[in-house]
Formats: structure tokens, sequence, C-alpha cells
């Protein structure tokens, strides 16, 4: 149900303990590698974020559980109609996935998923041998996946600076086509820590690749017995750190997190070290504290943490630190734009994100502390959880349909109310 959340906080100083739930990004390869390896993988800590349960209930076809908005009915006349609401990775990869399953599937997904694009995935499968119809756009889903593959070619090029998860969907079948896959990414690639996370993935399960250059083969090969574990989400640890900026002191135990992880979203401790929030692993996690000291950096190259963006932009935002990004390009085809997301809701504190020559910079001239601040979320997790940590210099905050952070965090907001945050459904 769609409700609004009302966010206050009383006081500056932060201390406590968070389990995060684990990472979106990690738990969908898995369940892919688990579906194409028949049993061999088995994915340990499937995270609850809804993105991930979805693509869990799909694969493992758990259709009933109530969490599925997957609607059955498999015939010659009646494709599988599968709905993947607002989850991107998951509509690309699943797009990869049943392009080589001999089923007819028509993959849908939100209305927002409609409006972004997989043409460039569409069309790299095509040549691969897929057959592959567009039922509304071109360019855009719904795709219908109409089975019979057969490979023509193992060699294809891909353009790399629009979304890694083209790279990652195709990377992820390679092994189990005929022919293997020789992939060339031309020009820039966007997201790359991403692109390694898959690489890693699939060689814990057996997966061998060579990556020279821009070119990436993967040859025919079998998955052998294992399991996947999947990490904390950092992406969601990147809102607790950015707590700890805002805050006067604080000290934060986030649990299960290693300096070892696959997630490109780990370089959030790098980032905040510049905002003076120290990260420590031990204990089976890491701590964060706040040491009171002048922001040192200025400028921001986010092109390979997009996820990231929104949680810097508005710690930077809120001490008025007029500081500038680069590497936001992908931002405009993710879950809403975020870009002008961005600078809607932050105009509502007079704050400007002003673009030139694809650099972004903060204007906080005009900045000022509104008594109450409504925050629109564009069914956007991260635009609910980025402005969240500005409650600790707000006097109160309203945010347009709260169970929009299930995507990828849906204890969010309690977790918000055990660490002293007021949350209240309006
Ligand atoms: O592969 C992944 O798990 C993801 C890749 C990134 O997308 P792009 O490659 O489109 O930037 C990121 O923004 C998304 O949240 C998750
Ligand atoms: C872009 C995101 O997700 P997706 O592309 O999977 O919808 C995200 O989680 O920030």
């Amino acid at each position: 149900m769609m409700h609004n959340i009302i966010l206050k906080r009383n006081n500056k100083l932060i201390n406590g303990t968070v389990n995060l739930t684990g990472s979106k990004s990690e738990c969908n390869r898995a369940l892919i590698i688990e579906a194409l390896s028949q049993g061999k993988v088995k994915v340990e800590n499937v995270s609850d974020a809804a993105d991930a349960v979805l693509l869990a209930g799909i694969l493992r076809a758990a259709v009933g559980s109530g969490q599925l908005a997957v609607a059955s009915e498999s015939s010659a006349e009646c494709p599988q109609i599968v709905d993947i609401g607002p989850a991107g990775t998951a509509m690309r990869f699943l797009t990869a996935y049943y392009a080589i399953q001999d089923d007819e599937v028509i993959l849908t997904g939100s209305k927002r998923m409609k409006e972004r694009p997989i043409g460039i995935l569409v069309d790299a499968l095509r040549v691969l041998g897929a057959n592959i119809d567009y039922e509304e756009n071109d360019g855009y889903p719904p795709v219908k996946l109409k089975g019979g593959f057969k490979q023509q070619t193992g060699k294809i090029s891909i353009k790399g600076n629009i979304s890694s998860q083209y790279i990652t969907a195709l990377l992820l079948i390679a092994a189990r086509l005929p022919l293997g896959l020789e992939l060339h990414i031309e020009g820039e690639l966007t997201s790359r820590p991403y692109v390694e996370m898959t690489l890693a993935m699939l060689e814990t399960a057996g997966i061998k690749h060579t990556w020279q250059g821009n070119v990436i083969a993967i040859a025919n090969q079998e998955f052998t017995t294992t399991s996947l574990h999947v990490e904390p989400d950092w992406s969601a640890a990147s809102y607790w750190y950015a707590i700890a900026a805002l805050a006067d002191e604080a000290e934060l135990f986030l649990t299960g997190l290693t300096p070892y992880s696959l997630q490109g979203d780990s370089v959030i401790t790098e980032i905040m070290a510049n905002f003076g929030i120290t990260s420590q692993f031990r204990d089976g996690g890491v701590h964060l504290k706040k040491e009171n000291k002048p922001i040192s950096r200025r400028e921001f190259d986010l092109k390979e943490c997009p996820d990231l963006a929104q949680t810097v932009i508005v710690v930077c935002a809120a001490l008025n630190h007029e500081a500038s990004f680069t590497g936001l390009e992908t931002l405009k085809i993710k879950e809403t734009d975020r870009i002008l997301a961005l600078q809607t809701e932050l105009g509502k504190m007079g704050v400007k994100l002003i673009e030139k020559d694809e650099v972004y910079t903060l204007d906080c001239s005009g900045k000022f502390i509104p008594d109450s601040i409504f925050i629109n979320t564009y069914h956007d997790h991260r635009m609910a959880m980025a402005f969240a940590p500005l409650a600790l210099i707000l006097p109160q905050m309203e945010f347009e349909n709260g169970p929009v952070v299930d995507k990828s965090y849906p204890a969010f907001w309690n977790d918000l109310e055990k660490q002293g945050f007021e949350v209240e459904e309006a």
C-alpha cells in the first residue's frame, strides 16, 4: 500500500548497529547463475530487496507466494507473461536468459520500465541468434522472446557507455552458448565495477574468462557445484555514511560488510573519508566514526558508482559544499531521470545543480531551511533514501510513497526508527 512517511530527528548524535539486507546486484546475478547452472550453484543469503525477491520467484517458479507479479499461462497461442515491475537489472538479465530458452515469453514491466532502453541488448542477442520482437515501441520493453535460439556467431560488438547491465546480461549466458561469446566493447565502459562483479561471480561458479583490451571472452563450459554468498548491500550502506556525515557525532556499526567486496559502491568508504568519516573493518563488519575536519574534495567522478550519485550530491548540498560531479550521464535512464529529480527536490531548499559540458556543479548561494519539506520520490527508491539523511538538518520532512524503498532496502524506514529517527506513516 502506498503511503507517505513523515520523518523527524530531534538530535544530531548517532550511535548504533545496522544489519543491511543482501546486495540487489549480487543477488540478481547469483539467481541467474543458479538458474543456468541447472542446480549446481545455490544462492546463500537471498536479498529481501523486492527486485531480487521478484526475480527469485520468477526463476524458481514460486508463483503464488503473493509477492509475485507473474501471470503464467503457457501454451502455443498464449505465451507466458512475466512482469518485472520496476526492476531494471532483472529486466535486462531475464531478456538474455529467456532469449536462449525454448519457451515463448513476453517480458514486461512498470510504466517507467517501458521507457528504459533495451535495444542495444536486443540487437546483440539477435546477432547471436535469438528471436525477439518488440510488443509496443522499438527499442523498449515489453519484449517477446520467441524461443528457437540457434547461435549464428560467438562474436558481437556492444556499446559500453549506456548501461553495463547489457554487458552483464550477455556474460551471464555466455557459458551456455554452444559457440561461447567474444564480446567487443565499443567506446567507453560505464559502471565498470558491475562487469567485474559479474565476472568474479561467474569465476566462483566455475566459469573462466579472458579480458584483454576491450574484448571479454567466455567459452562454452560447465558450471561447478558451489554456492554463491550474497554480501550486504554497499549502496544501502551509503545512506548510513550520509547520516554519519550530517550528524554532529556518529559511531555506527554496519554488520557483514568486508573490505574485499565485489560491489563497486564500497568506494563510499573512500568518498566519505573526504567528509571525515573513518571506516574500520573489524568484528565482522565496518565501524564508521565521524571526525570533525574540513571536507577535502571538490570534484567527484561517479561513472563507476552511479547509484551513489544521489547520496553524495545530497550530502554536499546539506553541507553547503559546492562540489562538482562528472560521470552522471546514465542517471537519466534509471528509475526516473535522476538529474531532473535531484534538481527539482534540491530546489525546494534553494540549492541548484547546474550542468555545463557534462559537469554538474552545486550552487548553494540561495539555500534556505524550510520548516517542512515534501520530497517527491518519482518511483525511485534512491530519491527517498538519499534525501532521508536531511532529517538531521531540517525540522520536518515528508516523503511521497514510503514503500518505494522496498526495491532495494525494505527495512530502511524501520532501521531509521531503530536509530532514533521519528518515522510516521501519513
Ligand atoms: O549490474 C547491476 O547490478 C547494476 C548496474 C548499474 O547500472 P548501469 O550499468 O545501467 O549504470 C547500477 O546503476 C544498477 O543499480 C545495478
Ligand atoms: C538503477 C537501479 O536499479 P535497476 O537498474 O536495477 O532498476 C538502482 O538500483 O539504482
